[in-house]
């Protein structure tokens, strides 16, 4: 296709080659493009611009516009048919020359080509009352040569794609033989055999097989034939219409017009192998070719292997559209003897035309019809060999633009195979491109379109003329004056008198009169008195004359015999002559018969074994590519559970930070919380011994009672200097162990309290096993609480509880009950929950005052530093454990 540019965004083609000019003895393919009509109201993808141009444009939901590659386009072509053309129209202007062709004896070929549903079948074979290119090309075929057609059987193929002439005799024999094998109507009920009229309905084709059922018949006569023809044939020639129907399947052959008997049916066809003929043409070897003599005849043999393509695919379980059909005409044309009575037995002088009509499977890309299994090899092989065909069409293209020799990969398919030659150059290539514009179609459509372009793009070798008078030295109009004279001799009768109808007989009549008469009808007899010397002279000359005419009949009939008695033992001689010389042939031909019979059974076998090899080779392929497509599978597979990995691994570690950064705040908030505790009870620690400072300073001032709160000792730590110097308490210390000792007081913190309690505190009384009531003096004051035996979470996590009491009783060494309440702070955490801060134990201690205690052994200068411990000491504890001072 040569690109037009002129919008913006319009993609241009760069670097295309001009369209190949036909000045150089060589033809383009001619490519037209039909669109069919798409239903009111649906989104299109193809508009015609004018009489050559389309315009492609890409839909929104297309897969090119998604991934962004598809632009605008013109395609220009011959011819743009619109959806309103009709099926006359396309076939006057691109089949009917090839009928010309056909009928001048040169090769055509058409293809229609297009995805599924865009009118492809409509194109090639139409309806009965509007038919396509192969009915119009039958009815065009007959219209032309209906006056010179050979009669049945003296053209007989050969079986190796070309034809003999047989002798009438022969012929008739055929004939006869015909009639005995046809069935007798009636003997099979669902089906009729209509007799053959001329350019009527029905009758037998070749081999007898063209019955058809009655829906056929009467869609036949339904049928709304075409009426033109083409002018100009050699009168002098005899033509004979042959017909044969094929079918490329998953890339065998298979003959749709194959004798079967009715019981097999359902039987699938047997594949049938391309053989190349003495003049290099590729041909389908043992595919029957019917001898047609009506357009009824053609069509049942069409419609036959319709119907066998239809069986055969139902037992296989595909779809008709799922191969490609070929169905061939050959027309065979040889001139006539010179009384324009016989053809001439000379192959030399045969004129034999073929036209193949093919409708190609649709172009359909696998991925979008989510086939499987059969299907996906059947639509794998369809694939295959349309790309086959494109690439030896590019191939080609190649060649013909770098003046190069690249091999062409014809035999890659069985569909190129078979039309090797035509793109040799041994005849005329055209193609229909069916479009359907609807939107959907856009991604398959485009294909097509590229396609179309580049075969356009691709020349071929203009067929020579051939000469159909051949230059044999016959008469022209042969034909015409054997007419004439038949009629004349209709005419004459058997008597020889001229009939009624024309009694001067004319003027053949009167040349051929004297040849088979002795001369005119016998004057009058009648014997009138005085006239008898009259009618008795006029019967001498009458007699005279025919004594005369029959002297010179004998004379002749010497003459003729003499001569033929010479013929005759001339004759007998080449006889004699020619019997020694075809002994000696046939001694000859029966060994060359036999060295072919070896030969073929070897290239037999070698053809099977190559068979079986390719067979074995494709299914290798087919398993190949399957387990490629697996591979491809699992390998998606793994790359996306790697990813999946990396994924989870990107979130696991995302995680992990988030963790770890949570943990550090919390850590780094539970620290600060402990540092402000830390320094709480710093500060109360350093209060406490600023009080025990001040009690000691106060007992060394004259044990005076210091006039500040208690507050609780604190703890051991270790002192400064300074305080080491003024204060160091030992057991030497004669402070602590003289006597008398000073009056000590007892020193409370506000932390340290006993039990008292705001009315804001909440307090959660934990007693977990029974508890003994000592009804002592000193009682918890507890004025919000909540007891529990047994802790639960959602006790101590929830807003209210701000206080933790956990009572529990103990014996001790005496057996004295000792009650100890552990406190603490309910206190909220940086994670959301809540923790119990313990913060001081008190213990509740009943000893009898009599008994001694091991405390009393310790000396009284233990009891200051039990004093000072006790006080210095509190207890804390949380959740994860808890410190104890008594
Ligand atoms: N030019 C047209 N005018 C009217 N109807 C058409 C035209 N082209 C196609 N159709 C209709 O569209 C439908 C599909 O057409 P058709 O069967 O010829 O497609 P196809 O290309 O041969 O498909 P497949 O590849 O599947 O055999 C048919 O019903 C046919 O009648």
């Amino acid at each position: 296709m040569r690109p037009l540019r002129t919008k913006a965004g319009v993609r241009k083609t760069p670097g295309r080659p001009a369209r190949p000019s036909q000045s150089d003895g060589v033809d383009p393919v001619e490519v037209v493009c039909r669109l069919r009509p798409v239903p009111e109201g649906e989104e299109r993808c193809v508009e015609q611009l004018d009489d050559t141009t389309v315009l492609v444009t890409p839909p929104a939901n297309s897969q090119a516009f998604r991934y962004g590659t598809a632009k605008e386009q013109q395609y220009k072509f011959g011819t743009v048919f619109p959806d309103t053309a009709t099926q006359k129209q396309l076939f006057d202007a691109v089949a009917k020359p090839l009928v010309r062709d056909l009928l001048n004896g040169k090769n055509g070929l058409l293809f229609a080509y297009g995805i599924t549903g865009s009118g492809k079948t409509h194109t090639m074979m139409g309806s009965q009352q509007d038919g396509g290119i192969m009915p119009r090309c039958i009815d065009v075929i007959f219209n032309s040569i209906v006056n010179y057609q050979a009669r049945r059987f003296v053209f007989k193929p050969d079986r190796l794609n070309s034809f003999d002439v047989q002798t009438e005799a022969d012929a008739m024999l055929d004939r006869q033989r015909e009639i005995l094998n046809t069935p007798k109507p009636g003997k099979t009920p669902r089906k009729r055999r209509v007799p053959p009229t001329p350019g009527g309905g029905g009758g037998g084709g070749g081999g007898g097989s063209g019955s058809v059922t009655p829906d056929e018949s009467d869609a036949a006569s339904t049928r709304v034939p075409e009426v033109s023809q083409v002018s100009g044939l050699d009168e002098d020639n005899a033509f004979a219409v042959f017909v044969s129907y094929v079918e490329i399947y998953n890339n065998y052959v298979y003959d749709l017009l194959e004798e079967v008997a009715p019981e097999n049916m359902k039987k699938s066809l047997q594949s049938r192998m391309l053989r190349e003929d003495n003049n290099k043409n590729i041909y389908v070897h043992g595919a029957s070719e019917v001898e047609v003599s009506t357009p009824s005849e053609a069509l049942d043999a069409l419609r036959r292997g319709q119907r066998r393509r239809k069986v055969a695919h139902t037992t296989l379980n595909t779809e008709s559209s799922r191969s490609h059909s070929v169905f061939t005409i050959r027309v065979v044309q040889a001139p006539l003897d010179p009384r324009g009575e016989e053809v001439l037995d000379d192959k030399a002088l045969m004129v034999v035309g073929q036209l193949s009509l093919v409708d190609l499977a649709g172009s359909e890309r696998t991925n979008r019809t989510k086939n499987n299994g059969d299907r996906l090899r059947e639509a794998g092989n369809i694939n295959n060999s349309l790309m086959v065909l494109r690439t030896c069409i590019e191939t080609l293209r190649e060649n013909q633009l770098n003046n190069a020799n690249k091999m062409v990969p014809y035999r890659d398919s069985r569909i190129t195979h078979l039309f090797k030659n035509y793109f040799d150059g041994e005849g005329k290539v055209k193609m229909v491109v069916c479009v359907n514009p609807r939107a959907e179609e856009y991604d398959e459509t485009i294909h097509v379109m590229k396609f179309a372009e580049l075969t356009q793009e691709v020349v071929v070798a203009r067929p020579a003329d051939r000469p159909l008078d051949m230059g044999i030295g016959l008469t022209p109009g042969r034909r015409k004056a054997n007419q004439i004279l038949r009629e004349a001799q209709r005419r004459l009768g058997s008597d020889g008198r001229p009939s009624e109808a024309e009694p001067s007989g004319g003027e053949a009549a009167a040349e051929l009169a004297p040849v088979f008469c002795l001369g005119p009808v016998w004057p009058s007899m009648a014997m009138t008195p005085g006239e008898e010397e009259e009618t008795v002279r006029c019967l001498v000359r009458f007699l005279e004359r025919r004594v005369q005419l029959r002297a010179t009949l004998l004379h002749e009939l010497q003459r003729q015999q003499d001569a033929f008695r010479q013929l005759l033992v001339k004759t007998e001689m080449e006889m004699s002559a020619l019997r020694q010389e075809n002994a000696q042939l046939r001694a000859s031909s029966d060994g060359s018969s036999r060295r072919t019979a070896a030969l073929e059974a070897r290239l037999a076998s070698a053809e099977a074994a190559n068979d079986s090899l390719n067979r074995r080779f494709r299914e290798l392929n087919e398993n190949q590519a399957a387990l490629v497509n697996e591979l491809g599978e699992k390998e998606m597979l793994l790359n996306q559970e790697g990813l999946e990995r990396e994924r989870v691994k990107q979130r696991m570690k995302t995680r992990m930070q988030q963790e770890k950064e949570r943990l550090a705040s919390d850590m780094k908030s539970r620290i600060k919380m402990n540092r402000e505790m830390l320094k709480t009870e710093m500060r109360a620690k350093d209060e406490k011994l600023r009080a025990l400072r001040d009690i000691i300073n106060n007992e060394e001032a004259g044990f005076a009672v210091p006039s500040a709160p208690p507050a609780p000792a604190p703890r051991p730590r270790p002192s400064t200097a300074n305080e080491t110097a003024t204060f160091r308490p030992s057991r030497s210390d004669p402070r602590l162990s003289g006597t008398p000792q000073p009056k000590r007081t007892v020193a409370a913190t506000t932390r340290h309290r006993r039990s008292k309690s705001t009315d804001a505190e909440v307090w959660l009384d934990h007693r977990p096993g029974h508890v003994l009531e000592l009804a002592t003096i000193f009682q918890p004051k507890m004025k919000k609480r909540k007891s529990v035996t047994k802790l639960d979470a959602k006790d101590v996590i929830n807003d209210k509880t701000s206080k933790y009491v956990l009572t529990h009783q103990d014996q001790d060494s005496q057996g004295e009950v000792e009650t100890h309440m552990v406190k603490g702070d309910v206190l909220p955490t940086v994670g959301g929950g809540r923790a119990v801060v313990f913060s001081d134990m008190e213990t509740l201690r009943l000893s009898n005052p009599g008994a001694k205690r091991p405390s009393d052994e310790l000396g009284p200068g233990l009891d200051y530093e039990l004093a000072r411990e006790r006080c210095a000491t509190g207890i804390e504890g949380h959740a994860a454990g808890k410190r104890r001072k008594t």
